[in-house]
Order: C-alpha cells, then sequence, then structure tokens
C-alpha cells in the first residue's frame, strides 16, 4: 500500500502519532495505539448470501487462510488486560489472497468513534492529555466533550471488559462500498459476532485476573477448540450517512451473514509477526471499496508510517 502525496495528510498523521507518544510515551517496536496484541491462524469461509454482496475474492472462494490480531486499547505494551483503559479492544482480520495480496477489516468493540474526522480526533486527545479525568470540571476536556456530542456519547458508551477476546463482539465502524458480480453498490459496516456470545467479566473477578489473563486465556482456548466468529454486514438503507463514523444507522436496518472465521492456532513467533505485519483499513480488493469517510485516508496512512517505523526499531 503506498503512502498519499497529500503534505496536510501527511502532517495531520504526525501530529496525531506525537501526541500518542506524548498520552503513552514512545515504545520503538509497538503500536502508538493498540500497543499490546496477540496473534492467531485460521480460515474463513463465505456464507451462501455473501457472493449477492460483492464479488471479493475470500467471498466466493471456498475458504481463505486468515491471520488475525486481538489487542488492548492505549499506547502501553504491558497495559494489564483488566484496566478498563485497555477497551475498546481490537480485533484486525488479513485475508490472505495469494501471495503478497491481502485484505484486511479493522474492528474494535466499541460501536462508533468520537470524531467524524483526524484533526477533530488530534483536538480530542490533545484536550485528554491537557485534563485530569479525575476532575473534569473546567478542563479542557469537559469543553470538547461539551462541544461534540458524538464524543461525549462515544465516552459514555459502556465498555465492560471482556472474559475472553473470544467472547466480545467487533465492529468496523467505518461504512464500505460493496460491488457483487452484477455491479450492484451497497454500503454496509462490519460487525464480528462471536459464536461463544457475548460474556463480560464482573468487577471483583478482574481484580483477581493476572496482567495477561485475555492473552493467556486466548491461546489456551484455541488449543482445545476452534475459537469461531461469525462475521456479519449492517446494510445500508438509500439515504443513510455513509461517510461519517459517528452516526449511527437504525437499529432495524438488515444484517447479512458474510461467513465463519474459525480460529485455530496461535502464531508461533507472534512478537516478531506483530511487529512486523500492517494492517489496512482500507480494503484495496476489487469488490469491497472505502466509502468517503474522511478517516480512512489518514488512518491507512498512519499504520503504514507508525508500522514502517515499528519494523526498523
Ligand atoms: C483518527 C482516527 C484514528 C487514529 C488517529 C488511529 C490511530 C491508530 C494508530 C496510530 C494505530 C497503530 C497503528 C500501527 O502502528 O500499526 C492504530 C491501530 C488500531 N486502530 Fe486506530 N485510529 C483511528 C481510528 C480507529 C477506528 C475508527 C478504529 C475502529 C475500527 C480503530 C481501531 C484500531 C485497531 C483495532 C488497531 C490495531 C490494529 C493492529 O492490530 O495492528 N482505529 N490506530
Amino acid at each position: 500500500m503506498p503512502l498519499p502525496n497529500d503534505e496536510k495528510l501527511l502532517a495531520l498523521s504526525q501530529d496525531l502519532l506525537a501526541q500518542f507518544h506524548k498520552i503513552f510515551g514512545e515504545f520503538p517496536g509497538f503500536r502508538p495505539a493498540h500497543a499490546k496484541g496477540i496473534m492467531l491462524t485460521g480460515e474463513f469461509k463465505p456464507s451462501g448470501t455473501a457472493a449477492s454482496i460483492s464479488r471479493a475474492q475470500h467471498l466466493n472462494q471456498p475458504s481463505t487462510p486468515v491471520v488475525v490480531r486481538f489487542s488492548n486499547s492505549t499506547g502501553l505494551p504491558l497495559i494489564p488486560d483488566a484496566d478498563p483503559n485497555a477497551n475498546p479492544r481490537g480485533f484486525a482480520i488479513r485475508f490472505m489472497l495469494a501471495q503478497h495480496v491481502h485484505t484486511d477489516i479493522v474492528s474494535h468493540s466499541t460501536d462508533g468513534f468520537p470524531t467524524r474526522t483526524g484533526a477533530e480526533f488530534l483536538e480530542f486527545l490533545r484536550a485528554l492529555a491537557a485534563s485530569d479525568p479525575a476532575n473534569l470540571s473546567g478542563s479542557p476536556l469537559e469543553a470538547f466533550l461539551g462541544a461534540h456530542p458524538a464524543a461525549l456519547a462515544f465516552v459514555q458508551t459502556p465498555k465492560p471488559t471482556p472474559a475472553s477476546f473470544a467472547t466480545d463482539t467487533y465492529f468496523g465502524v467505518t461504512a464500505m462500498k460493496f460491488l457483487n458480480a452484477e455491479g450492484k453498490e451497497q454500503f454496509g459496516r462490519y460487525r464480528i459476532v462471536p459464536a461463544a456470545g457475548n460474556q463480560f467479566a464482573d468487577e471483583a473477578t478482574l481484580k483477581e485476573k493476572p496482567a495477561d489473563f485475555l492473552v493467556d486465556e486466548i491461546v489456551e482456548r484455541v488449543g482445545a477448540a476452534p475459537v469461531v466468529f461469525s462475521v456479519q454486514l449492517q446494510l445500508a438503507a438509500p439515504g443513510d450517512v455513509v461517510d461519517d463514523a459517528t452516526i449511527h444507522w437504525p437499529a432495524d436496518r438488515p444484517v447479512v451473514e458474510l461467513g465463519t472465521l474459525t480460529l485455530t492456532a496461535p502464531v508461533a513467533d507472534t512478537e516478531a509477526q506483530q511487529k512486523q505485519i500492517i494492517f489496512d483499513p482500507i480494503p484495496r480488493t476489487d469488490g469491497i471499496e472505502p466509502s468517503d469517510d474522511p478517516l480512512l485516508e489518514l488512518r491507512a496512512a498512519i499504520y503504514l508510517m507508525s508500522g514502517r517505523k515499528r519494523r526498523q526499531a
């Protein structure tokens, strides 16, 4: 994937990366966000309806190998899994289409995002860094949240700690455009739903949990039996806003099943592979196109810049 030439976008990307470092500190070799993670492998099998939605290769061939990364929020590589700031969890999925050819889904466990644009997100992070979360009264964060209802709604959305990475639902957040073999276009948002159902840990249990309980649990779980998710798509209706991650579509929009993700093994050299892999929020495969959501180009640039630096560390 190429870096864009847009100077303003590159400067904003640098500013956002610098702001993450300012908040969390800099840990060379680790991601500035979603620093702590674990990788697994498996396969994806499309449902019977997937081909009617998109002509994308992995939605039409019988099965596709995948490599995935579960992660905690924050840029802290050692954040305890029970820390509330480790929510939302991340789930990045790479569909291996051929040698060096792939397409990704990047999702997290909260349905939504605090800001529509990257510039607003930078403002949000700066307000966060300049405020004491225990005493918001009169703080820059209070002012930001007062002026940005979507950010306030995101902050107030409950973000429970899952009992397992395998028992949380993950959301693609950004709408994508899906094109089928007849050229029919429709917009949708991913939902990755656990076959085990949503299960969360209660406060009392969390106090007892070791720092890596989620990372250790998923390795143990996948060693005993496959970890299964349903990959679904919430479809937009004509007129729904498809370029704004802060806007939710009405709950009655249809959700279709795209296929089943079955994870079967941990990646052997997970530390080295996590350092190497750079997920891409832009699909870059025929049959799935990015929407005009302004976060997409920016995130693709940031993840690439950050990933290249990580590989060199
Ligand atoms: C302006 C908006 C955003 C900014 C600035 C941002 C920033 C970042 C950065 C710097 C990284 C580390 C990338 C790397 O070093 O490889 C990252 C990773 C990640 N972000 Fe975002 N992000 C944004 C929006 C989102 C949204 C909307 C989602 C939810 C779908 C999301 C989910 C994730 C996940 C899951 C990862 C970890 C991916 C992996 O495992 O490699 N981010 N983000």
